[in-house]
């Protein structure tokens, strides 16, 4: 879907009709089945949806890390805008070129900072072997960009932590040294993949407030995947909500998250304690979307989300609904939209 707020023209990435499928004993998984979006300078777009429904797997293509002896991308594109505004289709890029983007241009932080973080270097080695692959620095000079890195998160202390082991910080602390390893190049774009899931709430209230002032300073764009709408709301500017290997709708959060125009977001909403659009009261249990995600491997031709879905009729099942706008900057891929709202 092309975003009317950001234009083409000035998207920091472009992703058209992605499919990324896997090759398993069990079968073809069409993870991602045709994602469109885009992500304008200094913005954030958040992509949420249960487990299963192709967060990861999107974020893994641009990224260009796919499981390559099973993965691949079969169709689409990833059109990248570098710092010096050269643009490419990152689908086309070779191993060696997807190196050099990663960790100057594009940076990714996860869930886990233990799997992204050597336990038998010091954290300050590991920042520093960042600064001087990406600027050229020296030891010395890298050292002290290590230390300014770890100030700028937050870590007091830095000319001590500096020398510390990942194991020798808490959680919350190895989640600020992985933001400052990932900033360390200031990228263009950071992918962050459910960075503070682990955390607990004030940890994670600190280290968004940490992650969007730092994007103000650098000015870089943020694909932020998450299956927490609280954080949706924290964090983003836009948000697409995927199921199925599909965005079943996207648009601006506020319009999003106050008025939900697919089903699956209604349900989604309905589903977070103290956000229910109907009869909300102290207490109220907590709604649940009946039935489970999809099965990749056997994809219907219909909406993926009709055999879950109370407004279904027999045209959802027939053919994949066309995305259709649903308000200013938004769309929803549903025919029964306007019925779905309306109730
Ligand atoms: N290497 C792989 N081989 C086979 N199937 C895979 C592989 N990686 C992901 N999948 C499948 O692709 C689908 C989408 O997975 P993905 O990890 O993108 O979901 P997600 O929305 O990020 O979920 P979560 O929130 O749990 O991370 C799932 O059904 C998953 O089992």
């Amino acid at each position: 879907m092309t975003n009317p707020d950001t234009g083409d023209s000035h998207s920091v990435l472009r992703v058209r009709n992605l499919k990324t499928y896997f090759d398993t004993d069990r079968g073809l998984v069409k993870s991602v089945d045709g994602v469109s979006f885009d992500i304008g300078a200094g913005q954030t777009l958040a992509v949420v949806g249960e487990s299963g429904s192709g967060k990861s797997v999107t974020s893994l293509s641009i990224m260009g890390l796919l499981d390559k002896a099973h993965g691949r991308v079969v169709d689409g594109s990833i059109t990248f805008r570098d710092k010096k505004g050269s643009v490419q289709d990152l689908c086309k890029a070779s191993e060696a070129s997807m190196r050099k983007i990663r960790g100057s241009d594009i940076s990714m932080i996860f869930q886990e900072p233990m799997s992204s973080l050597n336990p038998v270097f010091t954290i300050g080695d590991q920042i520093a072997e960042a600064i001087i692959l990406h600027q050229g620095l020296s030891r010395a000079a890298a050292r002290n960009g290590a230390i300014e890195m770890l100030r700028i998160v937050g870590i007091p202390a830095p000319e001590k932590r500096v020398d510390q082991y990942p194991h020798q910080m808490s959680g919350g602390m190895r989640q600020r040294v992985m933001i400052a390893m990932a900033l360390s190049c200031r990228p263009t774009l950071l992918i962050a993949d459910e960075p503070t899931t682990a955390l607990d709430v004030t940890i994670q209230a600190q280290i968004l407030d940490l992650m969007k002032r730092l994007q103000q300073e650098i000015g870089m764009s943020i694909l932020f995947i998450t299956h927490d709408l609280g954080v949706v709301a924290e964090v983003a500017d836009r948000v697409a909500v995927m199921y199925g290997g599909l965005i079943v709708e996207e648009g601006d959060v506020v319009s999003v998250l106050t008025r939900p125009t697919h089903p699956y977001t209604i349900g989604l909403l309905d589903s977070v304690p103290g956000t229910r659009r109907r009869g909300d009261s102290v207490g109220a249990r907590l709604y649940a979307i009946p039935g489970n995600v999809p099965d990749p491997r056997r994809r219907t031709p219909g909406c993926p989300f009709a055999p879950r879905c109370s407004f279904a009729i027999d045209a959802c099942r027939a053919d994949l609904p066309p995305l259709v706008e649903t308000g200013t900057g938004q769309a929803a891929r549903c025919i029964r939209w306007q019925e779905a709202v309306a109730s």
